[in-house]
Order: C-alpha cells, then sequence, then structure tokens
C-alpha cells in the first residue's frame, strides 16, 4: 500500500521540505532531474551518445526541472535540445535560475521543434501547477508533440493530465514513461491519466510528509497481497467463515453460481445460496459444493451465516425487495458483515429509507450506472472525481464504498480511500461483478472471531478488489482478455493465493 497524493498536498509537502525543513528548492530540483535522467539513461545503455533529445519546458517549475534534465544529459555527452515554451515573463525563480545555468553550460536551445529527428522527447511544460484547460499555443504545442516519434518521457505528470483526478484538461502529452516526484499522484492511478502516463516509475528526490500528516489516499499493487493472511492448518469448514449468497433469480442463476465461486475462490469453508426453487437443480449441478436453500426460512439461514452477499441477479421484484429489507435489517441488528450488490443496491436506490439500515458493516459495490441511480449524478461527474464519488457515498452512508470500474475505488467512511492498480480490460464482461461480491465476502469471512467493529472492514475491501483483479489479470494470462469469462476470474483469484499462500 503507497501513498497517493493531490497536486494540493504536493505542493504543502514541497513547500514543508523547502521552508520547514530548510532544504534548498534547487537541490530538490537538482535531485529530480538527476532521477529522471537515471531513468533515461538506464533506458540508453551504452548508447547514449547516439540519442538525440529534446526536452520541451514550460515556464513553471515542471520546466525548470526539465531544463535542468537537458543540461545534466548535455555535461554527460548527450545531444540534448532546450525548446521554451510560454512566456518568459511568467517564469519562476527556479526557473529563471535553470535557464542561465544551462546557458552558461551552452546547452543548445531551438525554437522549432522540426529542426531535426529526436529519439527521445521529454515533456516538462505543466506538472502539479496544471490549474485550468489547455488552449491555444500550449494546446497546438502538445498535438504536435504527439505526432512525433521517439519516446516519450513526462516528468512529474504528462502535461495536460489532471493530477487529481486523471481527466485530460483538453490535451495531453501521451507518455511511455512518467517519472513522478516523492508520491504518485492520483491522476496517475485514474483513467485517462493513468493510461497517457505509461509506465510510472515513483522517484525519491528528497520530499517527504510533515510527520504525523496522516495519509488518507492510497494505491493497492500486486506486492500488497502479502497481507492476505494465512490459512490457519487447525482450522476446518467452520472457522474459515460461512458466507450466505442471497442470489440469482428467473433466469439469473449465473449470477448466483459467480458470486459462490468467488467465495470458494477465496478459502472460505462453506457458501450457501438463497435462491428461487427454479434454480436448484441448476446450481447444484454446476457447484455442488454450495448448500442451497430455497425455503422462506430466512431466519435460520440467516443465523447460520457470518457474512452476507446480497443482491446479484436477485432482480427487481416485490419478493425480492422483501428478502432484500429482512437480511439488511438483520445485519444491522446483528452487525454481521453485509457486502450489498447488483441489484441489491438498485433496490437501495428505490428505497432510499434502507439507508438507516447500513453502517460500517456494509460494503456497497455500484459500478457507475448504479452509482448513478444511487446518487442522482450524471455518470459524467461520477467519472470525473471518482475517489470523491466513493468518499462521499461512503460519509453519507458510514458503509465502505467500492466503485468499481477500470479503476476502482475503495473508500472508508472515515474518509480513507484506495486506488487498485491491478485488472485488465478482459475484466470487462457479464458476471466479473458477481466474482468480486463473493470475494469481498471471501475477504471478511477470513477473520470470524473479529468483532464487525474491530474489522478495518474498507482495508479489506481494497484488498479484496485487488486480489480480484490480480485474479482477472491472471485470467488474461491463461485465456487472453478476449477469451477470458468471468468464471476464470474466480479461477485466477484461487491461483493468485496459491502462490501468496505457498499452496
Ligand atoms: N517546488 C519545488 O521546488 C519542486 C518542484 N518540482 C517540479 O515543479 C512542478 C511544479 O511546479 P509549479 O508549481 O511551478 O507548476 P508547473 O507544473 O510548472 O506549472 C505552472 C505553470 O503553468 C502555468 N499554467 C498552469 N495551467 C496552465 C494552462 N492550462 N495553460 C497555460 N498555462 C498554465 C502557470 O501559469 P499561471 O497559472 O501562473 O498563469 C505556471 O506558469 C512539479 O510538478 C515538479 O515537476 C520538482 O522540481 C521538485 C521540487
Ligand atoms: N477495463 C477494466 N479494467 C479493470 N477492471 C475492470 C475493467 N472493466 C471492468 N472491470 C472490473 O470488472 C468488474 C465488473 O463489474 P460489474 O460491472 O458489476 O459486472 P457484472 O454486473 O457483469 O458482474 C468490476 O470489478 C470492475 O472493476
Ligand atoms: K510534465
Amino acid at each position: 500500500m503507497k501513498q497517493v497524493v493531490t497536486c494540493q498536498e504536493m505542493k504543502f509537502c514541497d513547500s514543508y521540505t523547502i521552508e520547514r525543513m530548510g532544504v534548498p528548492s534547487c537541490v530538490l530540483m537538482e535531485r529530480a532531474a538527476l532521477k529522471v535522467v537515471e531513468e533515461l539513461e538506464k533506458r540508453f545503455a551504452g548508447e547514449y551518445k547516439k540519442q538525440k533529445i529534446l526536452c520541451v519546458c514550460g515556464s513553471g517549475n515542471n520546466g525548470g526541472d526539465g531544463v535542468a534534465i537537458a543540461r545534466i544529459l548535455h555535461q554527460h555527452g548527450c545531444q540534448s535540445t532546450i525548446y521554451l515554451a510560454g512566456n518568459p515573463d511568467h517564469r519562476t525563480e527556479e526557473m529563471q535560475r535553470q535557464c542561465q545555468i544551462a546557458a552558461n553550460y551552452q546547452v543548445p536551445v531551438v525554437n522549432n521543434l522540426h529542426s531535426e529527428e529526436y529519439t527521445t522527447i521529454v515533456d516538462a511544460i505543466f506538472g502539479v501547477g496544471l490549474t485550468r484547460e489547455i488552449k491555444g499555443e500550449y494546446r497546438d504545442l502538445i498535438a504536435e508533440l504527439n505526432e512525433m516519434s521517439g519516446w516519450k518521457v513526462a516528468v512529474d505528470l504528462p502535461s495536460g493530465v489532471d493530477g487529481d483526478t486523471g481527466a485530460e484538461l483538453g490535451i495531453a502529452f501521451h507518455a511511455d514513461l512518467t517519472v513522478t516526484f516523492a508520491f504518485r499522484k492520483a491522476g496517475l492511478c485514474l483513467y485517462p491519466g493513468r493510461k497517457l502516463a505509461g509506465q510510472v516509475i515513483v522517484a525519491d528526490v528528497g520530499i517527504y510528509r510533515e510527520d504525523g500528516a496522516e495519509p488518507k489516499l492510497f494505491s493497492m499493487e500486486k506486492s500488497d497481497l502479502r497481507e492476505l493472511p494465512e490459512k490457519e492448518a487447525d482450522g476446518n469448514k467452520g472457522t474459515f467463515g460461512k458466507i450466505l449468497a442471497v442470489a440469482g433469480s428467473s433466469g439469473m442463476c449465473g449470477a448466483a453460481f459467480l458470486s459462490a465461486s468467488g467465495a470458494f475462490a477465496t478459502g472460505v469453508g462453506m457458501v450457501k445460496i438463497v435462491t428461487p426453487e427454479e434454480n436448484r437443480i441448476p446450481l447444484q449441478t454446476m457447484l455442488p459444493e454450495a448448500m442451497i436453500s430455497c425455503t422462506d426460512d430466512l431466519e435460520k439461514d440467516f443465523d447460520w451465516c457470518d457474512v452476507l452477499v446480497i443482491g446479484p441477479g436477485i432482480g427487481m421484484t416485490v419478493k425480492a425487495a422483501d428478502k432484500v429489507q429482512f437480511f439488511l435489517k438483520k445485519a444491522k441488528q446483528e452487525k454481521k458483515p453485509v457486502v450489498l450488490d447488483a441489484d441489491g443496491l438498485n433496490l437501495l436506490a428505490e428505497n432510499p429509507k434502507w439507508k438507516n439500515y447500513l453502517d460500517s458493516h456494509v460494503i456497497l459495490t455500484p459500478h457507475m450506472g448504479e452509482m448513478s441511480r444511487l446518487t442522482g449524478k450524471s455518470i459524467r461527474e461520477l467519472k470525473s472525481d471518482r475517489a470523491g464519488a466513493a468518499r462521499a457515498l461512503a460519509a453519507e452512508t458510514g458503509a465502505v464504498c467500492v466503485l468499481k470500474d477500470a479503476c476502482t475505488v475503495t473508500a472508508a467512511p472515515d474518509g480513507r480511500a484506495w486506488i487498485s492498480l491491478s485488472g485488465n480490460a478482459g475484466m470487462a464482461t457479464a458476471g466479473s461483478g458477481d466474482v468480486l461480491s463473493g470475494v469481498l465476502a471471501g475477504m471478511q469471512a477470513m477473520y470470524p472471531e473479529t468483532p464487525v467493529e474491530e474489522k478495518d472492514t474498507g482495508f479489506y475491501a481494497a484488498l479484496g478488489v485487488l486480489l480480484h483483479g490480480a485474479g482477472g489479470d491472471q485470467a488474461a494470462v491463461r485465456k487472453g482478455m478476449a477469451g477470458m469469462k468471468a468464471g476464470d476470474i474466480a479461477c485466477g483469484v484461487a491461483e493468485i493465493l496459491k502462490e501468496q499462500q505457498n499452496f
């Protein structure tokens, strides 16, 4: 789990390091430039003298980094050239100083982008100081750079990417590599910024957070799977958790199957599916390991389980609504963990009073459409600030919100949020959300002894999202992004856990 920052937080860290700790700004800039040069030279290997590098620099400190990069490369014997964009009168003090040093070293400056063919283009136009949509000359410049051939490297952020939301502000540089400083910016984790950045390297340049400052935003990467617990050698099917999946309706038994498969993949002890009678035979045929309950003795089913999944494929009938309400109400009374998914969420949107049944024991797993129904906001608005949207729903309901998308954000009611960096486009296939609901329930069941109020439900939900994405990546390796189906993601989850737990 790594800290992720917004632009404002990054600026705060900069000024804390410079003003409070006394590290001169030019020292930080030199370190930042050296880190970028280090990455460039790794790629150039022994052939760096053959490289022709164009550093395109804006008038702020991001431009200052670019000028320093060109100068260091020049000193190392590379053919590096500076292109200065923007109004010289708007240059920051650091940028002016870098221009002066580069002039002292006689680093070439060009006024024409096409005076040569370049092997590498370094984008140092805007970093965390981008504040508005890019228009006019800057827009034309970035469009031209995108048309040019050569390896594209962005300094701190691809110019045009909103460092907070990942949105493209009018236009953005298309990078193959982004070297970002101190912390990954949120906009490098969220699409389209994540795609525009290419590979991301986070470089330590000596800028840190103030001691005691509490980070609120994190990225979850595959290495974080080591946080998953070991399976107790002396456990039994009772201690490994009992999941009740309230799922499936007429013609929708697949959702119940996939949700239960997701839960089994995490290693839970038992799964029981509460579903209409007509689903009994297909479900028992497909998944004989699961128990099937088609009676109306919901009380008994509730008492049996440790964790509930409510909603996959359940439909929007009155009967489904009664079931969902019954289980939500009981779970609130007895503080049993709940994953509320799919039509469970659509029913919640139609019955806003049910929000009273929500609290920290509940994980809501809306995709963008369901989130739009729940909040009344348009998908466009939600996509423009995914972390903000997830946090707002978590704060309003007191539940954990897993806002599913190509980059899923999990938010806890206390304001913490986690962005998952696992998963791939092959997961955009019917039923993969159903698998996630089971995986999330499985994660909550891994600690049946811990009372729900002592569990870090948000963190384990985020870990479940990461695991589901890693399972999807595994499925893509085996079946290909086009060929993989939701069931392959459940198999992938099991394989990832096998690797992780050495069995
Ligand atoms: N602090 C430090 O010592 C360190 C900082 N570091 C580096 O500094 C970067 C931050 O530098 P920064 O704060 O100067 O902002 P930066 O990203 O260069 O952009 C500001 C310029 O862009 C302009 N501008 C903005 N939007 C615009 C638009 N749409 N269209 C046109 N113009 C627009 C804006 O103009 P204005 O809004 O003032 O008119 C201003 O001139 C950071 O990302 C990292 O690379 C590292 O070296 C480590 C040490
Ligand atoms: N492009 C993508 N990259 C990574 N993960 C994705 C992508 N598209 C979808 N997913 C994941 O797949 C799942 C889809 O869930 P959902 O939309 O509920 O599907 P369904 O309703 O068919 O089960 C979510 O976990 C989502 O994060
Ligand atoms: K940049």
